[in-house]
């Protein structure tokens, strides 16, 4: 819009930028501006109106219209769609103003962060927001601006250079602020409204009228001596008193800036020192960090930093893949979240260790990676901290896959046969070792089995070493299957193996019988035909034995016992086995020929039957008592107590003891006939192996049937430790007994463990007490009470009572006394064949008749 030429005209101008425009201390304005305006007013002669003003409010004021021009505007696209510009008549560089404590403002980058300082409506907002500057913090001038400053409220400006450094140098601030580079420069221009042409013309026309030279004249009073002109007034005013002060002070000044000198130059001197020694250290340092960053680059372990309770604060893995977990899972969380229970364990002991004595090393752990399980191996070291300050650690965690890999081969190369994988030389030893310990602390017999393979050599040299190679594989698996998990086998190389036995009997010929019983195993395994390399391969061992218990022998001489009673076994023909002590070898054998001697008793008629008479208290027999005998045609009468025990481990008891029963019943049937022992009944004896038969009922109603013997007139004697082996099973079968009408006595009464409970629970007829309490009834206390509460029992629960073993009157006497009623013992009959029993049975009868 085009204001019409008057006699006046307004500008409008910023009253706060000095030294182009300012207010001195009365108020007035002063500045380059209002003086070049007077001479525009002067060769226009045209009235200028000058209102200075807010910087944003003389914008306002311009753009309302109540202006029309405003003066040191900077152009730009903004503006350019409101005024029309002049052309520039001064440029102005616009830096950023900063206080010294803050470094590093070189441009608009790095103004990110502050906040800005700025006069309202100052160009430089605009351009700040270009560079994506959005905090400022706006004054209505600028000299608001450098009081905020002076207070310390803003620390970083943008301001036009020429009033900043005025109002800085003013206010004392020129050592506190320093600027950078031009953020970018403006050139000045008087503006109109848009579209004011004539005006604008008006405007440059006057300006055209001020010649150079008078226009640097303006501008060197203002420039030139802005500070002095500004504070002239105050200059004089304080000028006297200044110089008075200087007059007085200078002498103390002199001296003091002596002292001054001095005190500066032993500083200076203290201070290049201390920057020489903090240069040197910080060389230094930069060496030290520099050394330990290449150290930890050469590192290939796993560092963690760890607090007290194993949580990760941070960690440095070269290789990611050894990380129990990916590294931003780890941050933050516990070695109890990420690792497995044991694993975490181990870092939280040594954690608690290093928290303890500053150190741990040599604790390891075993992770599952995604690469597979692997071995790690720990060193922590506990930091330094502040009192009060939580523990921190540095954990090194090393991999020590291969290391354990490699241990694990050389243990395997060191206690393995590489071969058959069995325990060799060094781990018998071991074993054999800890088992002699072991027997000394248990009591009880081990037994050491040589083995030595039979020709090895032969197919070793005749089929070659892979076949030879085949044939031990194959033997040492079939020993294996030969013995108990818990034994061990060994090879010791060659074709040499050892088996080692444990907790066998504490009986030395017992446990004989149980190691050779593994050697007749291992025997006949070995000498089953080999299948090696499509051809049939036949072999043998020779097998020496030794037992120990724990006493008098080490390791090395219980092999070598082994190895000579193997070797006699090699001469006594090879497939065979030996012992190494002689008596026991002699032992075994002498139960091996009575063995196969016993096999032969039963058909060739060797065995017989006596009949102990069991009595009442009147003296009748009553009873007997079938007992086994063995009449062998060089041995003579062999005790049942040498071969019933033979007879149950070889499995012979079955068909002697079905014969036994057979032998008994004929013989009832017999007495039936005989008016002297008529109803007479017959206790037959049953071992626990024969009981144990699951037909043995049936076998015994078959035998009944067959003889057609009165089942009533047979009892069964059961031994206590037989019951107790399988109570429930022997109720059982009692019962099915008790149905046929066959009696039950409990033979040996007492000697076991005699619980009421499952006394209550037997269907029994009778208890025999055993005759080793009989035996000393009148003179031990203690047996004479036993027997007096078997009897007390035995009348409890319903039972018939009968003591064995009955060899004396006082005997019979002090059991009658307690209540007893039948016995059997060698006061009344020692066990008879069956003529001269029967012809007992007649002298009873007619001495009684008679
Ligand atoms: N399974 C079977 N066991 C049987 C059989 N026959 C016998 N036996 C068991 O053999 C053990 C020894 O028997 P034996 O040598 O016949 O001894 C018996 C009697 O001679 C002996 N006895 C009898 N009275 C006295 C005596 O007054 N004093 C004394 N010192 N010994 C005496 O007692 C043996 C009978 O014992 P028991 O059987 O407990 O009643 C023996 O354990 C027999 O059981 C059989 O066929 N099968």
């Amino acid at each position: 819009e085009e204001s019409p030429p008057s006699a006046s005209i307004r500008v409008v101008m910023d009253d706060n930028y000095p030294p182009y425009a300012f207010r001195d201390e009365e108020g007035r304005l002063q500045g380059i501006l209002p003086d070049l305006w007077a001479l525009w007013e002067t060769r226009s002669r045209i009235k200028v109106r000058i209102q200075a003003m807010d910087w944003a409010k003389a914008q306002q004021v311009m753009r309302a219209g109540r202006a029309d021009v405003i003066d040191t505007m900077f152009e730009n696209e903004q503006r350019r769609q409101f005024y029309d510009f002049s052309s520039p008549y001064a440029t102005i560089e616009v830096p950023i103003f900063f206080h010294h404590s803050i470094s590093g403002i070189v441009g608009p980058d790095s103004l990110k962060g502050f906040t800005i300082g700025v006069k309202d409506g100052d160009a430089c907002i605009d351009r700040l927001l270009e560079y994506g500057i959005v905090n400022f913090r706006r004054f209505p001038n600028y000299d608001t601006l450098i009081r905020a400053a002076a207070g310390h409220e803003v620390r970083v400006m943008c301001i036009d250079k020429p009033p900043a450094l005025y109002l800085l140098y003013r206010f004392g601030l020129e050592k506190e602020f320093r600027y950078s580079n031009p953020l970018y420069s403006g050139a000045f221009h008087r503006a109109v409204r848009k579209g004011n042409g004539g005006m604008l013309q008006l405007v440059e026309e006057g300006f055209a009228r001020i010649s150079t030279a008078e226009r640097k004249a303006v501008e060197d009073k203002w420039l030139g001596a802005a500070l002095s002109s500004h504070s002239r007034q105050a200059f004089t005013r304080y000028a006297t008193v200044f110089l008075t002060v200087t007059g007085l002070l200078a002498l103390i000044l002199v001296l003091w800036n002596w002292q001054l000198r001095r005190r500066v130059a032993v500083k200076t001197q203290e201070l290049t020192c201390a920057l020489a020694s903090l240069g040197e250290a910080k060389s230094q340092t930069e060496q030290t960090r520099d050394h330990l960053e290449a150290t930890l680059e050469a590192i290939p372990d796993l560092l963690f930093e760890l607090d007290g309770e194993g949580r990760y604060l941070d960690y440095r893995a070269r290789d990611p893949g050894l990380l129990a977990a990916p590294a931003e899972q780890l941050l933050g969380r516990t070695v109890s979240e990420m690792l497995p229970g044991p694993a975490a364990q181990v870092v939280l002991d040594a954690l608690r260790e290093a928290g303890e004595t500053g150190t741990s090393h040599g604790a390891q752990l075993l992770l599952p990676l995604a690469g597979g399980d692997a071995w790690f191996e720990l060193s922590v070291a506990r930091k330094k901290s502040a009192p009060g300050e939580r523990g921190r650690y540095i954990v090194l965690s090393r991999d020590i896959t291969e290391r354990k890999q490699a241990e694990a081969d050389i243990e395997r190369l060191a206690f393995f046969d590489s071969l058959t994988q069995l325990p060799n030389r060094n781990q018998l030893h071991e074993r054999l070792r800890q088992a002699l310990a072991a027997s000394m602390r248990r009591g009880g017999h081990g037994a050491l089995l040589f083995i030595d393979l039979d020709d090895f050599k032969t197919l070793n040299d005749t089929r070659g070493h892979r076949a030879g190679d085949l044939l031990l594989l194959e033997a040492a698996q079939r020993l294996q299957s030969c013995v108990r998990t818990e034994d061990f086998v060994a090879r010791l190389g060659g074709d040499e193996f050892v088996v080692m036995l444990e907790s066998l009997s504490a009986d030395a010929e017992e446990a004989a019988l149980q190691a050779e019983t593994v050697g007749e195993k291992i025997l006949a395994l070995t000498r089953l035909p080999y299948w090696i390399e499509q051809h049939e391969q036949h072999s043998t061992a020779s097998l020496g034995i030794t037992l120990f218990s724990g006493q008098g022998h080490t390791a090395d001489e219980l092999l070598k016992r082994a190895d000579a009673a193997m070797y006699r076994a090699k001469t006594a023909g090879r497939n065979t086995m030996r012992f190494f002590d002689p008596g026991l070898q002699a032992s075994l054998e002498a139960r091996t020929l009575l063995e196969a001697a016993l096999r032969r008793a039963l058909p060739e008629g060797q065995l017989l039957l006596h009949y102990q008479a069991q009595v009442n208290a009147m003296g009748q027999v009553v009873g007997a008592e079938a007992l086994l005998r063995w009449q062998h045609p060089t041995r003579g009468m062999v005790s049942p107590m040498q071969f019933i025990s033979l007879a149950e481990e070889s499995g012979l008891i079955i068909p002697i003891g079905g014969w036994v029963l057979e032998t008994a019943c004929a013989q009832l049937n017999q007495w039936e006939k005989m008016p002297v022992a008529r109803g007479l009944k017959l206790s037959v004896n049953v071992s626990a192996r024969q009981f144990r038969q699951a037909d043995f009922v049936p076998q015994v109603s078959e035998i009944l049937q067959r003889m057609g013997t009165n089942p009533a007139l047979l009892k069964i004697e059961l031994t206590e430790s037989l019951v107790l082996d399988d109570v429930t099973g022997t109720i059982e079968k009692m019962h099915a007994l008790k149905a046929m009408g066959v009696r039950c006595s409990m033979d040996d009464f007492g000697t076991g463990y005699s619980s009421l409970s499952y006394l209550k629970r037997l269907p029994l007829d009778q208890l025999k007490i055993d005759r080793s309490f009989v035996r000393d009834i009148a003179t031990d206390e203690g047996d004479a009470v036993i027997v007096q509460t078997i009897i007390g029992m035995a009348h409890n629960l319903g039972l018939d009572v009968i003591a064995e073993g009955v060899e004396t009157e006082a005997q019979q006497e002090f059991l009658v006394r307690h209540g007893c009623t039948v016995f059997q013992g060698f006061l009344f009959s020692r066990p008879l064949p069956v003529a001269e029993f029967e012809s007992m049975l007649e002298n009873r009868t007619s001495s009684r008749c008679g």
